[in-house]
Order: structure tokens, then C-alpha cells, then sequence
């Protein structure tokens, strides 16, 4: 192995409660919010199809003028218990906000800088009061951090002279600081979510990332830091020179997903994917029209398909600049949030079953249970839904959550191999069955 000094700090999975809850929430709203909603993808009249919290590059907007927008921030309509209500409905555990997106602008009156909610017409703690809204739910609050600032005069992308040297240190203290003042100030919050680290600039500072990873786990024990963070002694991301998971859990899926036949190494580490409802918008866009929109279905398919493969899916919502939601995203959380409320129980505290994915849907299993969850979203024309298990693993019964009692016809048509009897109908949403199961000889 390389010797290294800011690689992995260990291998596997942390099992540590803090480590289990986040691993057992498996279903998160991430909300992108700053000053980009208020445009909307749309500056001078133009509509810009790239992602609108991405506005101040697309439209080449002056900082001065971008930076402007903090006059404009007064969100009338934002309500936090509002807003935890329909989460804790839709059937999240756990809701991650952007703190600081790459703009710079700050959802929380930091000292380290003016440019935040203090210094809008809105002027109060957006951060504060999510987070005891969302917790008043049961809702774990993560914070999103970009570590790439728009706004601050000592970003550098790069590092080509000693002066960049001079005004990068001056930057990476300024986060670090801010980051202090998060983890110290909202102490409830149980995870960090890192973003805007592929520059070199990061990259030559592996020592930087490891020292704020030390210190967020120093100042709030138990929490929880994303893969995105860290670069080691190379200047290597995600995972190290030798191939280790740095950080606790990986997040490189980004509106994507791993394949559940050929990508189920992905089962031995935590990881997450976090998903937008249009193909590329996570701040507030005006017009969904310029790309596809996900269906409640679509969207219900990837968080079962996460769990499946023991992955946290992470589900966008991008708050208009009034503070309010559009449609769109307020019915997918009724939606989505009917169908929890029905079989949230094959999604929370789940996990991957360890068993060959099969046409009809995914299955999950239940932490320390001997419950398999089969959520059938392709109904077989045959009636027939094929299992394949495990050497030793025994199938006892299964009935559909919804009718326990009904046991349905379980036929062992070959070492390891069942066919599930189910009545032959269109359904309009995917069915959950349960199956018990036994360790067999
Ligand atoms: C690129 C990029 C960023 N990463 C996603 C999580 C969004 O924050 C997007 O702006």
C-alpha cells in the first residue's frame, strides 16, 4: 500500500448509532435554495436550459450584479413547519439544505462574511429554523456545504502562484471557520454534505479536507462527512491512492444510479444518490418544460432500486424565491407519500437482500429480520414471479403486505429456485409482498 497521510481513515462500514440512523433513514429531501431561485433560469427575458442554480455562469452575469440579488431575497411565503410537514408526509427521514451553494450566499447570519440572509430584506435564520421545524418532525437535518465560492475574492480554481498560495489560505480559513460555526451553532445537524471540490485547488490541499473532517468530528460527535470532501496526498477524490473509501459514505451518484446486476460491489460501502425531478435543475428553474420531468413512478422506482442495492436515495426540491414549492413537486411528494405511507416499512431500516435481481421489481430486506420485501413494479403476464436464492436459504411464505392473511402459492421448482403464484391484473403502482424465509441446511 502508499503510504499516506490524509487517505482513508478506515475501511468498511462505520456501525457506530449515528451510523446506523443515517443508514436506516434510506429516504431524504435535498432542498437547493438561495439566490438563483430568484431569477429562475431566466435573466434580461432569456431562459437559460442549463441548471439555473448555475444562472451566474450561463447568463455570464458581473458578480456585482449576481450579488445584487441578496436586496431581492424576502421569501413572504416561506414557512419551515410548512415545509417539514410535507416532508414528514412524503416519508423522508432526513432532509439535507444548502447552506451555502456555489454563489456563496449564505441561508444563515454567518460573522465570517455579510453576504448571507442578514444582510437581504429577509435578514432572519433560515438554517435555525429548519432545523428545529425538521427536527420538531423526527426529521434528521443534514447540511450541504460548497466548498467552491463564486463570491469570496480568494477562491482560486487553481494554485500558478504564490500569491494564489497567499489568497487560498485566506479562503480554506474562511471555510473552515464557517464550518466551525455550523457544526458549533446547529449542533442537532448529523451529516455534511460536500460539494464543489474537483478544482486543483482542493486537490493540492488534501491536508485541508482531512483537518476539516478532524474538526467537524471533534466539535459534533457521531457526524456524518460525504466522500466529496476529501482529497489525499495525490490530490485523489473520492477514494484514495490505494482504493479506499475516504470519507463515510460515497455520494459520486449524482442523477444516477448503480446498475443492480453488474454494479452490486457498490453493496460493500455506504453511498447515496441524490436525484433530480427534471433531467438538470436543482435550484428553482421557471420553465420545467425545457428538459423531462420525472413521475412520481419514475421517482418511486430509483428509491426502491436504491434500497435494493443499500443506498440512501436523496430526492431534490428546489423552493421558488417566495419560499413556496411549486406543483410539480407537491404532488410528488403527495404521491410518493401515499405509497410510504403504505409500504414505507420495505424502505426504512431496509437494506440489500444479497440476492440476483430479478424483471419483476427489487427486493429489500429488513435489518436483522428474516422479512425478504418484494416490490413488483413489472407485472409478469404468467403470473409467475421468479426467486432465485441463496444456497440455504429456505422460503417459508408470502402474502402481499397489503392481505397478510392470503398466503399466496410458493412452488420450489429447483435447488434455490421458486416460482411465486400472483393474480394476473394491471396494477397502477408497485405491490409490495412479503416473504419469510428460514436458514435451511
Ligand atoms: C455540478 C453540480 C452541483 N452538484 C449538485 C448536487 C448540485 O448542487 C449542482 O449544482
Amino acid at each position: 500500500a502508499i503510504p499516506l497521510q490524509y487517505g482513508a481513515q478506515y475501511s468498511g462500514k462505520r456501525t457506530d448509532d449515528a451510523m446506523n440512523k443515517w443508514r436506516s433513514n434510506r429516504f431524504g429531501q435535498f432542498i437547493h435554495w438561495g439566490l438563483y431561485a430568484i431569477p429562475g433560469g431566466v435573466w434580461n427575458g432569456k431562459t437559460y436550459n442549463y441548471a439555473a442554480e448555475f444562472l451566474k455562469a450561463s447568463a455570464n452575469v458581473p458578480s456585482a450584479t449576481w450579488d445584487s440579488l441578496m436586496y431581492q431575497f424576502n421569501p413572504v411565503k416561506f414557512d419551515a413547519k410548512q415545509w417539514a410537514k410535507m416532508a414528514k408526509k412524503m416519508g423522508v427521514k432526513y432532509m439535507t439544505i444548502t447552506t451555502k451553494h456555489h454563489e456563496g450566499f449564505c441561508l444563515w447570519p454567518s460573522k465570517y462574511t455579510d453576504f448571507s440572509v442578514a444582510g437581504s430584506p429577509y435578514k432572519k435564520d433560515i438554517l435555525k429554523q429548519l432545523v428545529e421545524a425538521y427536527n420538531a418532525e423526527g426529521i434528521d437535518v443534514n447540511f450541504y456545504y460548497s466548498v467552491l465560492d463564486w463570491h469570496h475574492p480568494d477562491w482560486r480554481n487553481d494554485i500558478k502562484s504564490p500569491q494564489d498560495s497567499v489568497a487560498f489560505k485566506r479562503y480554506l480559513d474562511f471555510a473552515y471557520n464557517q464550518l466551525k460555526e455550523l457544526a458549533t451553532n446547529y449542533p442537532t445537524v448529523k451529516a455534511f454534505w460536500f460539494d464543489g471540490t474537483w478544482d486543483n485547488s482542493v486537490k493540492k490541499n488534501g491536508k485541508w479536507t482531512y483537518e476539516v473532517e478532524k474538526m467537524l468530528k471533534e466539535v459534533s460527535p457521531g457526524v456524518i462527512v460525504n466522500s466529496r470532501l476529501r482529497a489525499d496526498d495525490y490530490g485523489k477524490r473520492h477514494k484514495d491512492s490505494n482504493g479506499q473509501l475516504m470519507g463515510d459514505y460515497e455520494s459520486g451518484y449524482e442523477r444516477r444510479l448503480p446498475d443492480p446486476v453488474t454494479d452490486t460491489a457498490v453493496t460493500r460501502w455506504d453511498w447515496e444518490a441524490c436525484m433530480t425531478i427534471p433531467e438538470n435543475q436543482w435550484g428553482y428553474h421557471k420553465d420545467w418544460t425545457v428538459s423531462h420531468v420525472k413521475s412520481p413512478l419514475e421517482l418511486l422506482e430509483m428509491l426502491v432500486h436504491t434500497t435494493s442495492m443499500g443506498g440512501n436515495f436523496l430526492l431534490n426540491f428546489g423552493p421558488t424565491g417566495n419560499g413556496d414549492f411549486r406543483k410539480e413537486e407537491l404532488d410528488i411528494a403527495t404521491v410518493i407519500g401515499n405509497w410510504m405511507g403504505k409500504y414505507g416499512d420495505a424502505i426504512w431500516n431496509c437494506d440489500y437482500a444479497g440476492m440476483k435481481k430479478e424483471d419483476w421489481g427489487y427486493y429489500t430486506k429488513k435489518k436483522n429480520s428474516n422479512q425478504l420485501n418484494m416490490v413488483v413494479f413489472n407485472w409478469p403476464s404468467s403470473g409467475l414471479l421468479k426467486v432465485r436464492t441463496p444456497r440455504g436459504m429456505v422460503l417459508d411464505k408470502a402474502s402481499f403486505v397489503d392481505a397478510k392473511g392470503n398466503a399466496l402459492k410458493v412452488e420450489e421448482i429447483a435447488d434455490n429456485q421458486y416460482l411465486i403464484q400472483v393474480p394476473v391484473k394491471l396494477y397502477t403502482s408497485p405491490q409490495v409482498i412479503q416473504v419469510d424465509f428460514h436458514q435451511g441446511a
